[in-house]
């Protein structure tokens, strides 16, 4: 059952007295189906103060658009989140209590990481780890609801391209002058899709494919995991074929992580982001796409068959290919009296970060 099916989750964080023991995350088990039965009622109730009111309960576009909460900014942002007792001798009613609590505060952690630049996130992720489990207990309920999980979508396609074509051949995955795949997952999470293909691993060795997965987030979940703000990773200059954001374009400044991801692949490396549908602000991702091609990216594809996330794939282009291009863009702006649509970009986001108006932040309503 998904997280936003539990009866409470619209306990609203900030009359949550603080001073309660330690937290721990309350497990999804602990709630009926009578609960969720509940929550569905009232929500349509509210349907109409609800951005994309009309899809399930369990779509995270439950979110409210970057314009509903256009009051926020001013709102002084708590520097903790609610907290969460434990007893392991609960009451019934307890524990329903400690259920509204557990979302509240999940609810809290997620509307920080996309409303505060990634330094921050890093820094509040450093000082308070624990928040880290806490979004990831209530995030893996969450992608269990969905008919399909991001990270199985990736790891069946890059298993796909390497089992069924060469690296670097037409429809293979795209490796380095030695044919080495290197794949940078950007805010991992606990490092999945590295896990994943490991394990497929030794079914290639017959092709000699190698894979090296590198995975960064702002907490070290597992081994696989390397600690890094995305907007700036430990791995050289286009020493990357494929750059993974998987729901990860978090924070105000997103877009420097994809400056980054240009930074880090090698030219024709791809980059594939997964992003919420209800983020984007328009139906197809036209104005992301556009925003990411001023960065020198070309756009591959687009899939937006699956009802909660749009997928994207990009390439960088060969060095011959992005002169070309810049070359005929240098032209008409001789022409044209205007800037470049980088700088354009760049003069739109000093006025206004781009989370709050080129992917809107994804923030569960209270209920
Ligand atoms: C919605 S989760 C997705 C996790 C994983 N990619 C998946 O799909 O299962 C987003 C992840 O991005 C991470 N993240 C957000 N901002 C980040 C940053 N600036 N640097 C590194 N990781 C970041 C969060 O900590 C979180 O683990």
């Amino acid at each position: 059952m998904s997280l936003f099916e539990v009866d409470g989750w619209g306990l609203e964080g900030k009359k949550v007295a603080e001073a309660v023991p330690k937290p721990k995350p309350v497990k999804e088990n602990n709630v009926t189906k009578k609960d969720g039965k509940k929550v569905k009622q009232k929500k349509q109730k509210q349907g109409s103060k609800v951005h994309h009111a009309k899809q399930e309960d369990n779509d995270i576009s439950t979110a409210v658009s970057a314009d509903n909460s256009k009051s926020k900014p001013t709102q002084p942002k708590p520097s903790k989140a609610p907290q969460v007792a434990t007893n392991s001798s609960l009451t019934p009613l307890q524990r329903k209590m400690m259920a509204k609590l557990a979302g509240s505060r999940f609810r809290w952690i997620n509307e920080q990481l996309y409303t505060i630049k990634s330094d921050e996130a890093l820094k509040l992720i450093q000082e308070q780890p624990e928040l880290f489990e806490e979004y990831h207990e209530g995030f893996r309920s969450q992608v269990q609801s969905w008919p399909e999980n991001p990270v199985d979508v990736f790891v069946n396609q890059i298993k796909t391209r390497a089992t069924t074509r060469y690296v670097n051949a037409p429809g293979g995955l795209p490796g380095l002058a030695n044919s080495r795949v290197v794949i940078a997952d950007m805010g991992c999470g606990e490092a999945q899709l590295a896990q994943d293909v490991k394990k497929f691993m030794p079914s290639l060795k017959k092709k000699k494919i190698k894979i090296d997965v590198h995975s960064f987030d702002l907490k070290k979940a597992n081994n696989f995991v390397t600690v890094a703000d995305i907007k700036n990773v430990p791995l050289a200059d286009e020493s990357c074929t494929i750059v993974i954001f998987c729901l990860a374009l978090m924070g105000t400044n997103f877009l420097d992580f994809i400056a980054e991801a240009y930074r880090l692949l090698a030219p024709r490396g791809e980059l594939w982001i997964a992003e919420i549908k209800s983020r984007l602000s328009d139906e197809k991702g036209t104005e992301f796409i556009e925003a990411l091609k001023s960065f020198g990216f070309f756009h591959k594809s687009t899939d937006d068959s699956n009802k909660m996330f749009t997928r994207f794939e990009f390439f960088k282009p060969p060095p011959d290919i992005l002169a070309e291009r810049r070359a005929k863009e240098e032209k008409k702006r001789k022409f044209v009296e205007k800037e470049n649509k980088l700088e354009a970009l760049e003069t739109k986001r000093q006025k206004r970060p781009e989370g709050e108006w080129l992917l809107k932040p994804c923030i569960y309503k209270r209920r």
